[in-house]
């Protein structure tokens, strides 16, 4: 009798919380919500005789940024970590010393699928990132953002987890605002052919504000500005791994027309302590996470040179549709809001990432 009493005082408690908290963010300006009670967590959460740990799903866990977050959150003894991941960009490689961990599990899953799984977080970064892979197969992209999106609220709903989507700095397309602060509502094409990702995340961004209006959801959505550093795919086609694996094969650094095009690069460990920032803090974003120090791709291009490999020649190749010719976030947000600023600059980071590639590549260190 007491038990049950103990734990419907509980359960009043945190509901009356979770109402307050959406008033006190209607009445800070912060987007509001309707008034439908949130969705049931499980009582268990709340019991006073059992403290469990946090769990937190992570979709994309295998590839490169999650892989990493997952290593960050996984140094926290109270978090349990589940990711889901379909192995189209990720690898089991980069989770490899997790596997078999007690608090790790991961599962072969297609975020296109529905997925049933009690958890408190979810951090839903699954889709491919790199313009050669999510312009491979456009409609599996399309619905990797937008069903992919679905099913992850469809959970969050169900099990009363807050969701954080990563979205992009691609929202902004070919931005004719410069630098792009999160009210800037972007310059896309709708039909080209990055739409498939660029207005598929802008459709997932839509989604998640929906259901945190209509039933209640906590969300937030960090718009991920280019980021490099250990485990990017070797030939994943973007530019900083392509021009670190061109240079230590010997070969030329490709830099696509013009080359005076312009993007800010931010290390992945900054990332991922901007998500979790963003994840654990009270504001639901959008919120710009990255490096605001901004390159031309020739510059990149002659930074990678010097440090990497002066022999290596720089060549003008033909450049793809929509490329975005200017590119870099006002983080004013991230710094007010969350407290956080990238701290390592390019020339840090590059030298951390050539690491990585030497051992992936064979290729030792000339001396
Ligand atoms: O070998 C190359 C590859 C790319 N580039 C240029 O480098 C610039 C950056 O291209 P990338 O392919 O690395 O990345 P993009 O900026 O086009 O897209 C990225 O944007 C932000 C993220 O959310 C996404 O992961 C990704 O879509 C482009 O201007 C491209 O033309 C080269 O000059 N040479």
């Amino acid at each position: 009798m007491g038990l049950i009493f103990q734990l419907g005082e509980t359960l009043f408690a945190f509901f009356g919380l979770r109402s307050e908290q959406m008033a006190n963010n209607s009445s800070n300006g912060e987007h509001q919500t309707t008034k439908k009670p949130p969705p049931t967590p499980s009582p268990l959460r709340f019991s006073k005789f059992f403290q469990p740990n946090m769990r937190i799903l992570v979709t994309g866990g295998a590839g490169f940024i999650g892989s990493h977050l997952v290593d960050k959150l996984m140094e926290n003894e109270k978090n349990e970590v589940i990711v889901a991941d379909n192995y189209f960009t990720g690898s089991k490689d980069n989770l490899q010393k997790w596997i078999g961990h007690p608090r790790f599990e991961l599962i072969r899953h297609d975020v296109t699928e529905p997925l049933l799984v009690e958890v408190d977080q979810i951090y839903h970064l699954a889709c491919p990132a790199s313009p050669i892979f999510y312009k491979y197969n456009p409609v599996k992209t399309i619905k990797t953002n937008v069903i992919g999106t679905l099913n992850m609220l469809g959970l969050a709903k169900r099990v009363g987890a807050r969701i954080l989507l990563t979205s992009t700095s691609e929202v902004y397309g070919d931005p004719l605002v410069h630098p792009q602060p999160e009210s800037y509502w972007g310059n896309v094409n709708p039909i080209g052919v990055r739409s498939c990702y660029d207005e598929g995340k802008r459709v997932a961004e839509t989604l998640m504000f929906d259901y945190h209006r209509q039933h209640g959801i906590e969300i937030r959505i960090a718009r991920i500005f280019n980021t490099y550093g250990p485990r990017m795919n070797i030939d994943d086609g973007r530019v900083v791994s392509n021009f670190i694996a061109q240079a230590l094969r010997d070969e030329p650094l490709t830099v696509q027309h013009p080359g005076t095009q312009t993007r800010s690069f931010c290390y992945v460990s900054d990332m991922v302590n901007g998500l979790i920032k963003l994840m654990e803090g009270e504001h639901t974003g959008p919120i710009n996470i990255g490096n605001p120090g901004e390159f031309t791709m020739i510059e990149l291009a002659e930074t990678v040179k010097e440090l990497i490999n002066p022999k290596v020649e720089i060549k003008m190749v033909e450049n793809t549709p929509d490329d975005p010719r200017q590119r870099k976030p006002d983080i004013t947000k991230a710094k007010e809001l969350l407290g956080w600023e990238p701290k390592i600059k390019l020339r840090d980071g590059l030298p951390l990432m050539e690491e990585d590639f030497r051992l992936r590549l064979g290729v030792s260190k000339k001396i």
